[in-house]
């Protein structure tokens, strides 16, 4: 057995160790111990298996014996959310106590008991389930919240740790759920790694180290361009599609991950690879993807930004009469919501009562080269979905619509102020 893992932990500091009382824990408990290292145990108890009690009987007389400090977590019915995944709210509750212990001792390192099998599962869950992954396999160590987390075993395999516990009589509980094969876990372990020999682990491993040193490299090289290419929440298409697919995919990714972390931990990478497609794609020049229920990668132009997708604002002012309607330019001040001012030329006194209100995207207007879709005047005009919704119209008494703002976009694509624009009307031009 490779015994140079303990090399991977620094004997001058203390840790905390997660001990479930199983085989792996109860191997590195063992191993720490016999090695003189610094540790204080943390236990968690289920009370979900008849095994349980027994699992931390065992913690317990192991660390009585050995005069090492033990923290023990009993979790309770009510705790647990019945509609939830049992394993993902049992590592919740478990890391919150070792994060907990660590504020009460000021130890912020942790060590756990992964091996090898747990490194190539994870890999295996990663690939069926076309998750997106920052990292494959499991890492030697991770954060969660204020603790380091340690994973000094993974090069070791199974039947080498119950060797070791079998040669040194050490008592380890029996989970009897790890025979379940309704747990994806527990189904690969059986169906597949169980079977892998030696050559296929290795294999497997080799895999798993290219495709991470590729996402390093890939890593380095986001940080070089991210910011050409985001920039105030706004990414350019143009610069992002200068790079190849698999940078642009990350590229995506860490646009996502930075406005919502967990949202971008559900996609799956079809996902991203269908924003990648749209953006540098497609020639149309306004998209909306969904990402999630309330979430959207909108694309307009020459630029993508992601939006919730609430209902916009929506107002609408009556005005019944202006003084002095015999000019040719009236001003209607407003405020509200795009802080615009118009100015509205030529609207008759038959037109009053006027209405500002937003559009509908439906409505129609007359312009000097015939009717045309006010939705088309936006396109036309390079208006970003976003200032759509707001966008104002002004109706006239029958319903029709006589002036919109002025439709322009600045070159940073910011609407202007809604100010002036006309357009005729009466053919009084
Ligand atoms: N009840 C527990 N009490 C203390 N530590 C535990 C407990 N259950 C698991 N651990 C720690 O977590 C390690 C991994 O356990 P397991 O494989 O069951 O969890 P996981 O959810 O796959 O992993 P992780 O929680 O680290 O992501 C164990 O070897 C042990 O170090």
């Amino acid at each position: 057995m490779n015994i140079n893992w303990l090399n991977k932990l620094n004997k001058k500091i203390t840790y905390l160790l997660a001990v479930s009382g199983g085989p792996d824990s109860m191997f590195l408990l063992d191993n720490l111990v016999r090695n003189e290292f610094k540790i204080i145990v943390c236990h968690v108890n289920y009370h979900k298996r008849w095994s349980s009690n027994v699992d931390e009987q065992i913690v317990r007389e192991y660390c009585t014996n050995n005069k090492i400090t033990l923290e023990v977590k009993n979790i309770k019915e009510e705790e647990y959310n019945k509609k939830q995944n049992f394993q993902s709210q049992a590592r919740v509750l478990r890391y919150d106590f070792f994060n907990e212990i660590a504020q009460k001792y000021q130890v912020y390192n942790l060590v756990v008991a992964h091996h090898i099998y747990d490194l190539l599962e994870t890999y295996i869950i990663q690939k069926q389930r076309k998750a997106i992954v920052s990292y494959y396999g499991l890492k030697f160590k991770t954060t969660y919240k204020s603790l380091s987390v340690y994973r000094p075993m993974l090069e070791l395999k199974k039947e080498d740790i119950i060797d070791y516990l079998t040669l040194y009589h050490i008592k380890y509980g029996f989970d009897e759920t790890n025979e379940l094969i309704i747990y994806e876990r527990n189904r690969i372990r059986q169906q597949q790694i169980n079977k892998l020999t030696d050559f296929d682990i290795n294999l497997m491993l080799s895999e798993i180290k290219e495709l991470n040193s590729e996402q390093e490299l890939l890593k380095d090289e986001l940080e070089v361009i991210y910011n050409t290419i985001i920039n105030d929440d706004v990414l350019a298409i143009n610069e992002f599609k200068k790079y190849e697919f698999k940078l642009q995919q990350m590229i995506i990714y860490e646009f996502l991950s930075q406005y919502d972390e967990e949202l971008v931990l559900s996609l799956k990478k079809a996902k991203i690879k269908e924003i990648v497609r749209v953006l540098t794609k497609s020639s149309k020049p306004n998209i909306t993807i969904c990402i999630s229920e309330n979430t959207w990668v909108i694309k307009e132009y020459n630029f993508a930004y992601i939006s919730e997708k609430n209902e916009p604002k929506q107002f609408s002012y009556k005005i019944s009469k202006i003084n002095n309607y015999n000019f040719k330019e009236i001003t209607i001040s407003k405020t509200e919501p795009t802080g615009g001012e118009f100015q509205v030329l030529y609207i008759n006194k038959s037109d009053f009562p006027l209405t500002i209100r937003t559009n509908n995207g439906e409505e129609e207007i007359e312009t000097p080269f015939g009717t045309k879709k006010i939705n088309r005047l936006f396109i036309d005009n390079k208006i970003p979905y976003r200032e759509r919704l707001i966008w104002p119209v002004i109706i006239n008494s029958s319903g029709k619509v006589v002036a919109i703002p002025k439709l322009s976009v600045n070159k940073n694509n910011i609407s202007e102020k809604p100010n002036l624009y006309v357009l005729k009307y009466y053919g009084i031009i």
